[in-house]
């Protein structure tokens, strides 16, 4: 028998499986917590810069490390049978290195520099130098591509604040990484880039590479020779071998040498060869706190607050679009934290069911519409299209007699009309989505949600029944890497429809639905349109935070 193994590192913790590579049975997860967490307030008892989000890389290794040798240990697999593993890694979270791959932060003089740890993804403490880039970028072809808005989540912005805030430490290093290529060129002593990281999150794109030397040189000297020097390193697609273990971690984590390592690839996208996704048209939705969404197509259009489009971003010969919701789950935690009444919870408690299955089983009983509301999503503000983090909420219809599960059910409706204005964004570029693919913390628990989707989108929704999704989806990525080269007619496809998930809850519209969802979609589209152009409105959020309107915001206002 053979196997492969896939590791997918989050925001908190890293799994890996143990998968038959002939049917895709997952044989064994293993999980381990980063041991030093996530730092966001201070770095050894002193304060670090606001919005500053630290990891210790040794963690990743560790937990790479635990978690491979309890797979082995737990299943006595002979290791020679291992043919390949690949890795998952949230991103953009990244670090600086030396020539031998050595996170600075392991260097004497750098223990207490937070610029020589790894940011996490949700690090946004470069968002001055994010807002420059895409100021610098306004008329280069390149920003379409992503949606308007380069993102203080990304890697040029992080690599600015660094050459920024400590010049030296930005001489100093030899590469800046992504984790997730790091892990890749540790395991195969070869530094790589895969195409999914580079193409999402550090602005390079298959037909004409990264920025040119020019427009870099005008963001800041600098960076006129990033990609010749921190940021240098073959571009390897996703689905290709970025080489095989060095003999020095397969000692370490009691692998053969032969193992072969795929490129790495972004979480959220590794879900979708996860999911047993390989052809155009069907989006898939990774749903939790916010809602991720993943299309691929065979063409490349422009369109507005999406996070990005990418030929060979997730597979070979295609490209990839991600788009998102920036609050979902979220939305309903706060909605229960704050504004259901004592004796909703008391009856939860009595009944011994959750506030969620309570509100559910009464929110169901309504007809479509007859909560007679409509909200927005917009609670911590929108993604796509209007990329604008200052948008807050709206409800229309409540009244005296309106009671907590209405609202509930309203917010349930608001982010799937959320999702409807994405899915309407694809259609009215005449880019197909015949099927939605739902994945990730939500979809299980929450049904009613489902047949929401199904019925506000009219269209079959299939929930993926499995928590380890972007795993799997990595351990894909290590099967069509041993094979890569060595079986030519073995391609992604083939693992993928080997390897990925099948199991699949089906939600069918309801067609009965179509005409009143239709109808309250309109009140929500009408309401968008309005909030969303309405300077007033706009500064309400401004007067509440202090924030100024960012820059994706004057962006999207600057195209209108
Ligand atoms: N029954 C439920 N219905 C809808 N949302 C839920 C339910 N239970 C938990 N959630 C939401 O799921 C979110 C967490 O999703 P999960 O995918 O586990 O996390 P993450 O997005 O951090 O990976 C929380 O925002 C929580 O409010
Ligand atoms: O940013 C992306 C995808 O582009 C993700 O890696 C990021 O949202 C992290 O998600 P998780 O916290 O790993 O669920």
């Amino acid at each position: 028998m053979n196997y492969v193994i896939g590791i997918d590192f989050g925001s908190e913790s890293g799994r890996a499986v143990l998968v038959d590579s002939e049917n895709g049975d997952i044989i064994k997860v293993a999980e381990m917590t980063y041991p030093n967490g996530v730092l966001t307030k201070s770095l050894n008892g002193k304060p670090i810069k606001a919005n500053m989000v630290l990891q210790n890389p040794n963690d990743y290794v560790e937990v790479l490390n635990a978690t491979i040798k309890t797979l082995l240990k737990e299943t006595k697999v002979d290791p020679n049978n291992i043919k390949g593993m690949g890795v998952a890694f949230t991103s953009c979270t990244c670090l600086p290195v030396d020539q031998q791959l050595t996170p600075l932060c392991n260097k004497e003089m750098y223990v207490d520099q937070p610029h020589a740890f790894a940011k996490l993804w949700k690090s946004h403490s470069a968002e001055k130098e994010a807002q420059f880039i895409t100021e610098k970028l306004a008329d280069h072809p390149y920003l379409g591509k992503y949606g308007g808005v380069i993102s203080s989540e990304w890697l040029l912005p992080k690599l600015l604040e660094i050459s920024n805030d400590t010049p030296a430490l930005f001489e100093n290093m030899d590469y800046f990484l992504e984790a997730g290529d790091w892990i890749v060129s540790l395991l195969t002593g070869k530094v790589s880039r895969s195409t999914c990281s580079a193409g999402y999150k550090g602005t390079w794109q298959k037909k004409d590479g990264y920025l040119d030397k020019e427009i870099l040189h005008s963001i800041h000297p600098s960076l006129a020779d990033v990609y010749t020097r921190q940021l240098k390193g073959e571009i390897i697609s996703v689905g290709c071998s970025a080489g095989t273990l060095t003999p020095y971690f397969a000692n370490l984590l009691g692998l053969s040498e032969n193992t072969a390592v795929g490129a790495s690839i972004i979480d959220a996208h590794a879900a979708v060869p996860g999911a047993g996704i390989y052809k155009p048209g069907i989006l898939q939705i990774v749903m939790g706190t916010s809602s991720c969404h993943l299309l691929l197509s065979e063409q490349e259009i422009t369109i507005p607050g999406i996070s990005g489009v990418v030929e060979d971003g997730i597979l070979p010969g295609l490209y990839a679009y991600e788009a998102g919701q920036v609050a979902v789950g979220d939305i309903f935690a706060s909605f229960i934290k704050n504004q259901v009444p004592t004796n909703y919870i008391q009856e939860s408690n009595e009944r011994n069911l959750t506030v969620f299955q309570l509100l559910n089983e009464k929110a169901e009983t309504l007809d479509v519409g007859e909560t007679g509301m409509v909200a927005l999503d917009w609670h911590n503000g929108n993604r796509t299209p209007y990329v604008n983090s200052n948008f807050s909420s709206v409800f229309v219809g409540e009244t005296l007699q309106t009671e907590a599960h209405e609202k509930y059910r309203t917010l349930l409706e608001a982010t799937a009309f959320g999702t409807k204005v994405i899915v309407d964004l694809f259609e009215e570029k005449n880019i197909d989505i015949h099927q939605i693919v739902v994945t990730g913390g939500i979809p299980k628990k929450n049904p009613f949600l489902m047949q929401i989707y199904a019925d506000v989108l009219q269209k079959e929704i299939l929930v993926v029944d499995h928590h380890q999704i972007p795993a799997l989806g990595a351990a894909i990525l290590g099967a069509a890497a041993a094979h890569d080269k060595a079986d030519e007619k073995y391609s992604l496809n083939s693992a993928i429809q080997k390897i990925g998930f099948k199991d699949y809850i089906q939600y069918s519209p309801n067609k009965k639905h179509e005409k009143i969802y239709n109808k309250l979609y309109g009140i929500y589209r009408n309401l968008s349109h309005y909030f969303s152009s309405n300077d007033d409105f706009l500064t309400l959020h401004t007067l509440k935070t202090g924030r100024e309107m960012n820059n994706g915001a004057k962006f999207m206002e600057s195209i209108k």
